[in-house]
Order: C-alpha cells, then structure tokens, then sequence
C-alpha cells in the first residue's frame, strides 16, 4: 500500500495547524504537543494492519513535522514516539506509541524542572535578569531561584514583532518578580543594570551555536561587550544531531503581515508602479556563535557551548534518520 492511502487524526492536523500559526509555540511546547498528537493519532487509529498502522503515524508525524523548521526539539520529539512504537500486533503498537509518547512527555518535564535547579545556582539573590522572547526553559531557572529563596528582578525585551516577552512578563509578574519591560532597541542601554542575560533555545548546533528568536546575537554581542554573562537554558532535546554531520539549521522565514500590516504597506507607498519594489523579510531565529555564550544549562549540566558535541555525541551517536525513518 502506498502512503497516499495513510490517515491522520483531525486532532492531529489540528496541532499540525496551532503549531504552524503559533497558538502553540516555544520548541518545548512544540515537542510536548507533538508527542501528545501522536500518542491521540495511535489510540483514534482504526487500522486493520500493523501496517497500516505504522504507516498513520508516520503520516502524522510527517504532517507535525512540516509546521516550522527552525526548533530541532519537534523532529526529536517524533522521533522519540516513532522509535518506541514497537510490536506485532495493532494493539501491542498501539500501547507502545501511547507509552512512548507519555514517557517522552513525563521527562521532559522533569528536564525542565531539573535544568531549572542547575540554572538557579547562576543566579545570586538581588540580580537583575534580562530576557528576550518567551523561554520555559529560561523562566525554569528563575522559578527554581525564586523557590530556594534568591530574589530577582527582570528587565524583558519585547521581542518584536510578535512580542513574546509580553507572556515572559505575565508569567514573571505572576511568579512575584518585579518587571521592567523595554523595546528591543533599549537593550543595550540597560545591559549596565543587567547582572545576567537569560535566553532559551530552539537548536544548539555542534559547534555551540545558538539559534534562538531573531535579536538573541545582537544581545548576546551587545552583552559580550559590557561584560554580562550570557546564559542559555536548554534542555538536551534542543541538541542539533544533524549538525554532527555538518548540516545547518533551516532558519524560518515568517509573513510579511507580521512586519507591516497591509494598511502600512499602502502608507509607506504600496506596490504603485512609480515607486521601486518593496521587500519585507521577516526571519523568526538567528545564529549566536559561541563566542558570546558563557554557558549552556541543561538537564546534564551546564557546558561550555564549545564542549556540547560531547554530550551530542553521547546522547544521539553519530547519525540520525528523518523521524518517520525510525
Ligand atoms: O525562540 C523561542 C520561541 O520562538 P517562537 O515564539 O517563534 O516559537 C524560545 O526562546 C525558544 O523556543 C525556547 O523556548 P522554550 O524554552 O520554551 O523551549
């Protein structure tokens, strides 16, 4: 049978949808939602075969898969659920996805809560902290701070142009932490008052680089300059294995609209045949070398961004397949 005649789950096609229009975002969110669409996708199956069955889920993944390039926690996601689909029988695959799936989900959550306690210990009571887009692993070490009693102060760059440091301020305020919010160009100006720069990751390719939301580089470059500590939080799901091999990260390119609506477009002169042509980039994530990073906190520890590939090597081996390739 051919993979035209595979069937994915409406939810799953549903969080294919949320994720590719960022109701769900954030490379962790991303991968736990991943893995939960899956393990919907195995127990909704109705296939008569095994293989039939495999085939859906490969599809499904596949489908996950497509929604945005640039957070390598997606593709290990699936490959994690894919990997621990195992057995003879429909119902013996069935239960192994399903088990795989809230594995997978169970310890990624305690990566996070064990990457936050390793984070904190970076931060000294009364330290200011700043932020750039909206990071679970990053506000991980904050909260961790906050429990064992070290107070902290946050300055958060909005993070344009889909100011995700509007959600790291609410969940900070919530959390009791005092809040500055700053437009991302103000960044430089309040490094003086910055005690540690706190960003997550969305890849961490073999080399240490650390590709995060557009505007991490230039922070971390600014930062590097005033003598600020730039600390990444990333749990080991973030690790690029590819880049082992030299492939680079897919940066993603998103709308237009999000830069400049259609009435802005029209403001600014439009697509009137006088006026010369009008292009609008918007990459999502940008490339921070190493250079400028002085840690990475994981679950495993905190490394040198240099040092990484060892534990790249230790946790992926050498190669990696397409999730769907098992
Ligand atoms: O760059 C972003 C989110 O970008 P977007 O909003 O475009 O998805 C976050 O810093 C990382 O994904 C890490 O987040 P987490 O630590 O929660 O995995």
């Amino acid at each position: 049978m051919d993979s035209d005649q595979s069937v994915v789950d409406p939810a799953v096609t549903a969080t294919a949808d949320d994720i590719a229009a960022m109701r769900i975002r954030g490379a962790a969110t991303i991968a736990d939602a991943a893995a939960a669409a899956l393990a919907t996708q195995a127990e909704r199956s109705d296939a008569a075969t095994p293989a039939a069955f495999e085939r859906d889920l490969r599809a499904g993944a596949r489908e996950l898969y497509e929604t945005r390039p640039t957070a390598v926690s997606l593709p290990n996601a699936l490959r994690y659920v894919l990997r621990g689909m195992e057995g003879e029988t429909v119902s013996a695959l069935r239960s192994s996805t399903i088990d795989a799936a809230e594995t997978f989900r169970a310890e990624l959550e305690q990566a996070q809560s064990k990457l936050g306690e390793i984070g904190a210990n970076r931060l000294r009571d009364g330290d200011v902290v700043m932020t750039h887009c909206h990071s679970t692993d990053a506000l991980a070490c904050i909260e961790a701070a906050l429990e064992s009693g070290t107070a902290v102060e946050a300055i958060i760059k909005e993070t344009r142009p889909r100011k995700q440091g509007h959600i790291t301020a609410q969940r900070l305020r919530e959390l009791g932490v005092p809040v500055t919010l700053i437009v991302d160009n103000a960044a430089r100006r309040y490094l003086d008052e910055t005690d540690h720069v706190l960003v997550g990751a969305d890849s961490i390719a073999a080399d240490g680089s650390v590709i995060n939301k557009i505007g991490t580089s230039g922070l971390a470059v600014n930062a590097r300059e005033r003598g600020v500590p730039v600390m990444v939080a990333a749990q080991t799901i973030k690790l690029h294995p590819d880049t082992m091999t030299g492939q680079t990260v897919a940066i993603e390119m998103r709308a237009e609209t999000e830069v400049l609506s259609a009435d802005e477009r029209t403001a600014i002169g439009g697509d009137a045949d006088e006026m010369p042509p009008l292009r609008v980039e918007n990459p999502a994530f940008d490339v921070t070398p190493p250079r400028y990073v002085d840690a990475i906190v994981t679950e495993r520890g905190q490394f040198p961004p240099e040092s990484i590939v060892t534990l790249m090597r230790e946790l992926f081996g050498e190669t990696t397949a397409e999730p769907w390739d098992g």
